[in-house]
């Protein structure tokens, strides 16, 4: 078996980005290495072994990379259903750094995924579905994480968040001198992807956490929105009693609780009236994180806000946004034979010198014609972002089972036009 050192593919997140990647050096590595269904490898034995295969036989990674060539290796082989590099710890923006092993401490992290689907947790006497309770980390939430993208470095805010509350709870600094609340509030337009990102991060976390917690991580996903709607914020008593109900998931196991609540602005507006004792941020313990999302700040309880460690506001995707999850899009039509082309389209960094370096004959280069089309989705969100190719097939293309990369982005372009005239589109 030959090994290459730069034998590795892109993630989805980062199809095309080889050409430009700035080379560069980083403490510490996230490598996350998932062990198949059926595995019972101790995780230390697979931790060693990776780090010996990256070490023999890799000069260097590309960050947010799979590694794809260690299927020869026997134990690797038998037992992992797949590599990736994630980030460097430390870096404010690596989604397209390369790193020279020799300059990095590699940070191993042996996983296996829960293939159950999220657990309904129901109200009994008032019939009401009042949560949904995933074991992490989740079969259903794999790769959501590197599908999510953002402007600013928000994922990496994120996680180097969590790496100091680890610290800090772990050094036992004195609350009262130092004080977080292990809360964090994303807010923004609807469709913008917070609830994804909650998902995704505490996924990310229980991957991250696997040799802290014996009993792996829970992602307790409250309905606020079923449990405060107006007929039920009169019963302050449903929600006291789920509260209980996440304080016995807490207090019971050796586990990394996040608790996501959605739509947080109906839990503090029907605060005052219903939730006496009941505030969801005394169920913060030093395993737990409350992930809050809201469509609207203002409507947003003072004292919940205050509380909120990290206040990130998600906004609208960026033309670079919009290139880059409606390239991903086109990557899965061409995976699955819809679309069929040799051509490749380019990354963003790389569509956009050459749309700023030319300016001519843009509309026949699949990438400016993409540039194009991403222009004229300013002012959609990531939801309607990732519905564009499935209206642009069934609208302009639906007899045919495979088209040309040209042919789709002609129908791409149609839609995006009906849809940027349309008044009802987040
Ligand atoms: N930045 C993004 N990158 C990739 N996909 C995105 C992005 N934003 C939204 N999406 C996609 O849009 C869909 C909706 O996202 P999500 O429900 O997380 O948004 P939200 O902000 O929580 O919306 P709402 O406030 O209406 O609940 C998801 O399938 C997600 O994959």
């Amino acid at each position: 078996m030959e090994f290459f050192d730069m034998d590795i593919q892109p993630t989805k997140s980062n199809n095309n980005s080889t050409v430009t990647n700035s080379l560069r050096s980083n403490p510490i590595l996230h490598v996350e290495c998932c062990l198949k269904t059926q595995s019972t490898a101790e995780y230390e034995e697979i931790q060693e072994s990776v780090e010996k295969f990256l070490r023999e036989f890799k000069s260097s990674v590309l960050c947010y990379s799979e590694i794809t060539d260690f299927y020869d290796i026997p134990l690797l082989g038998e037992h992992l259903e797949n590599m990736k590099v994630a980030e460097a710890g430390g870096s404010s923006d690596d989604s397209e750094a390369i790193y020279i092993l020799d300059d990095v401490n590699l940070d191993i992290h042996v996983y296996q995924l829960e293939e159950d689907e999220a657990v309904d947790e129901f109200q009994e006497e008032e019939n009401v579905l009042a949560a949904n309770h995933w074991e992490l980390p989740s079969r259903a939430l794999e790769g959501l994480w590197d599908n999510l993208i953002f402007d600013n470095n928000v994922k990496t805010r994120l996680i180097e968040y969590v790496t100091t509350t680890m610290l800090f709870s772990d050094r036992d600094i004195n609350p009262n001198i130092i004080s977080w609340n292990r809360v964090v509030l994303l807010h923004g337009p609807p469709g913008t992807g917070k609830t994804s990102l909650c998902r995704a991060f505490a996924q990310k976390l229980a991957i991250r956490l696997v040799e802290r917690y014996n009993h792996g991580g829970k992602l307790l996903e409250i309905n606020s929105h079923s449990l405060f709607s107006k007929w039920f914020s009169e019963s302050g008593k449903l929600v006291q009693k789920l509260f209980q109900q996440i304080h016995d998931i807490i207090d019971e196991e050796d586990c990394f609780v996040c608790v996501l609540i959605d739509e947080i602005e109906s839990l503090t507006a029907s605060r005052k009236s219903s939730l006496s004792g009941a505030d969801p941020s005394d169920a913060v313990r030093k395993n737990v994180l409350i992930l809050a999302t809201s469509n609207i700040t203002e409507a947003i309880d003072v004292a919940f806000i205050d509380r909120a460690d990290i206040k990130q506001y998600i906004g609208l995707p960026s033309q670079k946004v919009i290139y880059t999850i409606l390239s991903s899009c086109i990557q899965e039509l061409i995976r699955v034979g819809i679309i069929s082309t040799e051509e490749t389209l380019l990354d963003w960094r790389a569509a956009e010198l050459y749309h700023d370096a030319t300016s001519n004959n843009h509309e026949v280069i699949p990438s400016m014609k993409l540039f194009e089309i991403s222009k004229k989705c300013q002012g959609m969100s990531g939801r309607v972002l990732r519905k564009l190719p499935f209206l642009a097939h069934a609208h302009f293309l639906q007899s045919r089972k495979t088209t040309k990369l040209s042919d789709f982005l002609d129908a791409l372009d149609k839609t995006a036009t009906e849809e940027s005239s349309s008044s009802f589109r987040t």
